[in-house]
C-alpha cells in the first residue's frame, strides 16, 4: 500500500453534478461561462439539485420555499448573540448552522423527500445566518429575511438594512453562481464522508463548513484581502510579493490542484473588480490586485484562483473581511447539499486505507518503569 499525499490525481467517487475537464468547468453539462452570464444563483441551484434548469413555475416554487424557509428559529438567533463577538464569523457559522439541526424535527428524516426539502432549507437558512452574525458582532440587531428578494437580494437587505442597489445584488448573486460547486473540492468531500455513514445533512454541511474556513480553501479569499491590506498601495506591491517569495510563503488565491492553466471562474470575477472600481472612480485594489497577478505569474507560473479577485470585488461592495468566506458557504451550500443528495442514492460508507509509518514490534512498559 503506498500513500497519495493529499490524494492527488486519485477519483474517489463518480458524479453527476459538475466536472472539470481540461480547465473547463460545467455544472451538470452548462459551462460555467455561460452560466455566469446569463442564470441567477436560484436558477443554478436548482440545476445543481435536480439535474436541469427550472421551468417559470418551478423557479417560483423554487422562490417560494426559499422565502418560507429563510427565518431561523429564535432560540438560535439568542445562542448567536451569546457567541464571543471575536471570533471568526466561519467558526461562528458552524456552530450556528449545527444548531439548526436541533430545532428541525425533521432532521434525521433520511427519505430522498424530506433530504430535498433540507437542502432548500439549509440554503434559505444561511444566508440569515450570516447575515444575523455580522450584525450581532458589530451589537445591531439581526433583520429578518423579507419575503419575495432573491437570495443575494435579501442577504444584502438583512445585512445593510435598507433596499440593496441593482448593481452590488447582481454582482453577488454573480458570484454566487461561480461558487456554487466544483467537483470534489475537499468541503464536497468532507460533506459527503460524513454523510456516507448515514449521519443527517446537518452535519455533513457542518463538516463542510469547518473544510471551507481554512486558508487553503475557502478562507483564503479572507487572507487575500488581509495581504490587499497589508501592502496598502500600488507602489508597494512589488517589494511585498517579493519578500513573500523570497521567504517561500504563500500567496493566497494562487494556484490549485485541478487548474494548472488557471481557474475559469478568476476572469469573471476580474472583469467585476475592474467594473466595480470604475464605478466607483477608483480602482486602486483592482490595480494592485492586476500587478501581484502579473508578478505571481511571471516569478511563479502560478494563475489565480477563484477566491483572489472576489476579494477586491466584495470590498468595492462593501462588505467587510470576514463575510467572505461565509459568503462562500451562502453559494457553496448549495453545491454541498447537491452532493449529499448524490451520496444518500448511492450510498458506500467511505473508507480509504492508510500506508503505516509508524514505530513496530514494541512491548508494554508498566508506567513506573517508563
Ligand atoms: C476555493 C479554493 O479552495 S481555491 C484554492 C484556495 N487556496 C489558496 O489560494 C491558497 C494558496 N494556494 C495553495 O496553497 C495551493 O496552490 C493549493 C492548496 C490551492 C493547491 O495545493 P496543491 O495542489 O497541494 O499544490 P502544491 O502545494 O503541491 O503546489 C505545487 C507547488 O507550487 C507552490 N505553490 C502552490 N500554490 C502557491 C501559492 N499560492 N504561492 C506560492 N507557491 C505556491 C507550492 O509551494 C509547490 O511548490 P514546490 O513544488 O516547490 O514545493
Ligand atoms: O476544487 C478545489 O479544490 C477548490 C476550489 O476551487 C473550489 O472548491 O471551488
Amino acid at each position: 500500500m503506498t500513500a497519495t499525499k493529499g490524494l492527488e490525481g486519485i477519483v474517489a467517487t463518480t458524479s453527476s453534478i459538475s466536472s472539470i475537464v481540461d480547465g473547463v468547468l460545467t455544472y451538470r453539462g452548462y459551462d460555467i461561462d455561460d452560466l455566469a452570464e446569463n442564470a441567477t444563483f436560484e436558477e443554478t441551484a436548482y440545476l445543481l439539485w435536480f439535474g436541469n434548469l427550472p421551468t417559470t413555475p418551478e423557479l417560483q416554487a423554487l422562490r417560494r420555499d426559499l422565502s418560507a424557509f429563510a427565518p431561523i428559529p429564535d432560540q438560535v438567533i439568542a445562542q448567536m448573540k451569546l457567541f464571543p463577538k471575536e471570533v471568526s464569523t466561519m467558526a461562528a457559522l458552524r456552530t450556528a448552522v449545527s444548531s439548526l439541526a436541533l430545532y428541525d424535527p425533521a432532521a434525521d428524516d433520511m427519505s430522498r423527500e424530506a433530504n430535498e426539502i433540507k437542502a432548500v432549507k439549509l440554503q434559505a437558512q444561511i444566508p440569515t445566518v450570516v447575515a444575523a452574525l455580522a450584525r450581532i458582532r458589530k451589537g445591531l440587531e439581526p433583520i429578518a429575511p423579507k419575503e419575495g428578494l432573491t437570495i443575494a437580494e435579501n442577504f444584502l437587505y438583512m445585512l445593510w438594512g435598507k433596499q440593496p442597489d441593482v448593481v452590488s445584488v447582481k454582482a453577488l448573486d454573480t458570484a454566487l453562481v461561480l461558487h456554487a460547486d466544483h467537483e470534489l473540492n475537499a468541503s464536497t468531500f468532507a460533506g459527503r464522508v460524513t454523510v456516507a455513514t448515514l449521519s443527517d445533512i446537518y452535519s455533513g454541511v457542518t463538516s463542510a463548513i469547518g473544510a471551507l474556513k481554512g486558508p487553503l480553501h475557502g478562507g483564503a479569499n479572507e487572507a487575500v484581502m488581509k495581504m490587499l491590506e497589508e501592502i496598502g498601495s500600488l507602489d508597494a506591491v512589488e517589494s511585498y510579493v517579493s519578500g513573500k517569495l523570497e521567504r517561500r510563503e504563500k500567496i493566497m488565491g494562487f494556484g490549485h490542484r485541478v487548474y494548472k492553466n488557471g481557474d475559469p471562474r478568476a476572469k469573471h470575477l476580474m472583469k467585476m473588480s475592474r467594473e466595480l472600481g470604475i464605478m466607483k472612480n477608483d480602482t486602486t485594489l483592482y490595480d494592485m490586485s492586476v500587478k501581484v497577478e502579473e508578478l505571481i505569474t511571471s516569478r511563479k507560473g502560478l494563475k489565480p484562483n477563484v477566491d483572489f479577485y472576489s476579494a477586491s470585488v466584495y470590498t468595492q461592495l462593501g462588505i467587510e473581511r470576514e463575510l467572505f468566506t461565509p459568503i462562500f458557504a451562502i453559494s457553496r451550500v448549495s453545491g454541498w447539499t447537491a452532493h449529499i443528495l448524490e451520496q444518500y442514492e448511492d450510498n458506500r460508507i467511505i473508507r480509504p486505507r492508510a500506508e503505516y509509518t509508524g514505530m513496530s514490534e514494541q512491548k508494554y512498559v508498566p508506567v513506573d518503569e517508563r
